[in-house]
């Protein structure tokens, strides 16, 4: 009896939120290169034709009509007794809208699977759009039964009503596990999906294909590195991250399940990964909403350089324009330093004094401000021509402007609303500013596969070391304002990232008076945030989805130990009484 197998192609594709005609062609190109493959069935992630997260879009009926109508076309064109296709699509039955996946053969939708879990957090809004699916068992291909839970359906939450999918998979027979996914970049992401797998895996005795998005959308980079455990957890197959791949693995009917030896690709890991984001981030925000380039502030500090660098290394060289705007307390060697930068990533490169607004404003304020101290508001008028000039050439060019803010800088409120603060995208909005060094210097000894950039030292060296400064006064750097940047980071990251009171925060070593002002600024910043350009996305918790906090708002924390609840005051039974009121 000759051995059994069965050919599937994972198709870790770019698809862009809305383009479902442009997804569509995508799908169908994907399952030509299946069919030349010889592949039985092709495998696209999750919401692929409407694109991944669709946010309010979904609710539109004219895109949900649009999106059906593409399944149906795709469907039609399985009639050719080419591969199979399991797509993620919207779909409307009895009046509810569905996270689906659909599977097309044989000229018909063969079958539908709908997500039963709706990840409701972190950046996650699935709740509000979708109605949950019912666990449901395995859809056949070519005779192989196969699992279909989609993304959330495998990270078994911690919630009363988690559905146990893939548990409900095992025990109807699925012999094979697909998992399409959008889930996005984040640090250390990767181990956090592979031990959600094996888990997985292990509690199912199945081999899993865990099939990802790749692709930036907004603040989200989907990074794609999908990949294959087998039922013994040896991986059957690595796919590369922030690229788009398309790979047909072979899976063998052995006496202990299907098995598959396919291609593994190392992985980028740590800064590396996080630099990788940063670039397919700012790429895909610019080439998907139609931009022809970009410009930035070059001012000779790091923050502008390092989103330069990420800019060529995104876009090409021929597609930044860096500006160099001095005024009076711009230093020789900023200027020095902004111009090797330039030649170094081979950038157009313009320097436009801005001493005629800024002494245009202040002439025209000199009434207004009669008899009043010169302060942070004529630093501000700085910030404000520069960011209108940028703006201007933005305008003239159709260029976008890259915003430059670090994420310990958008944490505080050390940015000029609408100065620096100009621009369509930050690169770097999550990323702090101590990371920035570090990425810096990686960047002068590594860049990306695909990356567009020169190699080797495009950022120069003194640029790293100086201390930084926003040159707005006299001999100005930012630790007149702000703690070490080591320590703010550190500080920011607790608050930020995990939500530790202040007690414990200074209980671990940090001075009370820096951890009380760095809160009061985090606080009092959420105003800027909400106006803030929006960037991409590589810590936990990063500013935008992920931590949506109210602008008016009297909540502090003054760093006092935290009061234990008094459990005595709740009467015994009010839980189960108001449950049972509610419901
Ligand atoms: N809750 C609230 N809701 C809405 N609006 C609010 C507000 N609180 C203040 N405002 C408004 O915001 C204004 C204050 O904000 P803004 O005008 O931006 O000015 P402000 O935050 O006072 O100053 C800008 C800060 O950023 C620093 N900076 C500027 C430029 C570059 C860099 C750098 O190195 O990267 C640093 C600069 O040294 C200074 O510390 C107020 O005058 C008021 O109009
Ligand atoms: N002289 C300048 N010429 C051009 N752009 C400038 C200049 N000064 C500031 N900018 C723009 O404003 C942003 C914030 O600038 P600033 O120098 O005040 O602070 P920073 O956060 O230390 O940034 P950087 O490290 O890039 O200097 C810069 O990244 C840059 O885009
Ligand atoms: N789209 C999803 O369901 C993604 C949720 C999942 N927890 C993830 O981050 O990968």
């Amino acid at each position: 009896m000759s051995e059994q197998q069965i050919k599937i192609t994972l198709a870790q594709l770019n698809p862009t939120v809305g383009d479902v005609t442009g997804n569509a062609a995508k799908a169908r190109a994907a399952r030509e290169k299946a069919k030349a493959d010889g592949a039985d069935l092709v495998v696209l992630s999750e919401l692929f034709v409407a694109g991944y997260p669709p946010e309010d879009l979904v609710l539109k009926p004219a895109f949900q009509s649009a999106c059906r109508a593409a399944i149906e076309e795709l469907a039609r064109e399985t009639a050719d007794g080419g591969p199979a296709m399991l797509i993620g699509t919207p779909w409307v039955e009895d009046g509810k809208l569905y996270n689906a996946c659909a599977l097309l053969d044989g000229g018909r939708i063969a079958a539908l699977r709908f997500k039963a879990n709706l990840p409701n957090y972190g950046v996650f809004d699935e709740k509000r759009l979708f109605a949950r699916g019912p666990a449901s068992g395995p859809v056949t291909v070519r005779g192989v039964r196969i699992g279909v839970p989609i993304c959330e359906d495998i990270w078994l939450e911690e919630s009363e009503d988690y559905e146990n999918v893939v548990e409900c998979l095992a025990e109807t027979g699925a012999e094979i596990l697909i998992v399409p996914n959008g889930s996005p970049y984040a640090r250390d992401k990767a181990d956090l999906r592979l031990s959600i797998v094996v888990a997985r895996v292990t509690e199912s005795g199945l081999p899993l294909i865990y099939l990802n998005e790749m692709g930036g959308q907004d603040e989200l980079i989907f990074d794609g590195a999908s990949f294959a455990l087998n039922a013994d957890l040896s991986v059957a197959a690595q796919l590369p991250a922030f690229e788009e791949n398309i790979t047909t693995l072979i899976w063998r009917k052995t006496a202990d399940g299907w098995r598959c030896n396919g291609p593994i690709t190392a992985q980028l890991e740590g800064d590396k990964a996080d630099y990788a984001a940063c670039v397919l981030g700012l790429r895909d925000y610019v080439r998907k909403n139609g931009f022809p380039g970009v410009l930035l502030g070059v001012s000779g500090g790091i923050d502008s350089a390092l989103c330069a660098a990420i800019a060529v290394d995104a876009l090409g060289a021929d597609k930044v324009r860096g500006v160099m705007l001095p005024f009076r307390y711009t230093a020789q060697v900023s200027l020095d330093d902004a111009a090797k930068l330039a030649a170094a990533l081979g950038i157009r490169y313009e320097i436009l004094p801005i001493a005629d607004a800024v002494n245009g404003f202040e002439a025209i304020l000199a009434p207004v401000f009669k008899g009043l101290e010169r302060d942070i508001t004529e630093e501000n008028l700085q910030a404000r021509a520069r960011g209108t000039l940028l703006m201007a050439i933005s305008n003239k060019t159709g260029a976008m402007v890259v915003t430059t803010g670090n994420k310990s800088e958008m944490s505080v409120g050390y940015a000029t609303l609408y100065g620096d603060m100009n621009g369509g995208f930050n690169p770097i909005k999550d990323i702090y500013k101590t990371e920035v060094f570090r990425l810096s210097s990686l960047r002068n000894e590594w860049k990306p596969d695909g990356a567009l950039g020169p190699s080797g030292e495009v950022i120069p060296v003194n640029i790293i070391i100086r201390p930084p400064t926003a040159e707005l006064r006299e001999n100005q750097t930012d630790q007149d304002s702000l703690p070490p940047y080591e320590v703010l980071d550190a500080i920011l990251e607790r608050l930020v990232e995990h939500e530790e009171p202040l007690a414990t925060i200074i209980e671990a070593g940090f001075d009370r008076d820096v951890v009380t002002r760095v809160d009061r600024l985090l606080n009092i910043a959420e105003y800027k945030r909400r106006q803030a350009a929006p960037g991409v996305k590589v810590t936990r918790k990063n500013f935008g989805r992920d931590r949506r906090y109210p602008i008016t708002n009297r909540f502090r924390d003054f760093g006092k130990a935290l009061p234990e609840p008094d459990e005595k005051l709740v009467t015994r039974g009010s839980r189960a009484s108001a449950e049972a009121f509610e419901g």
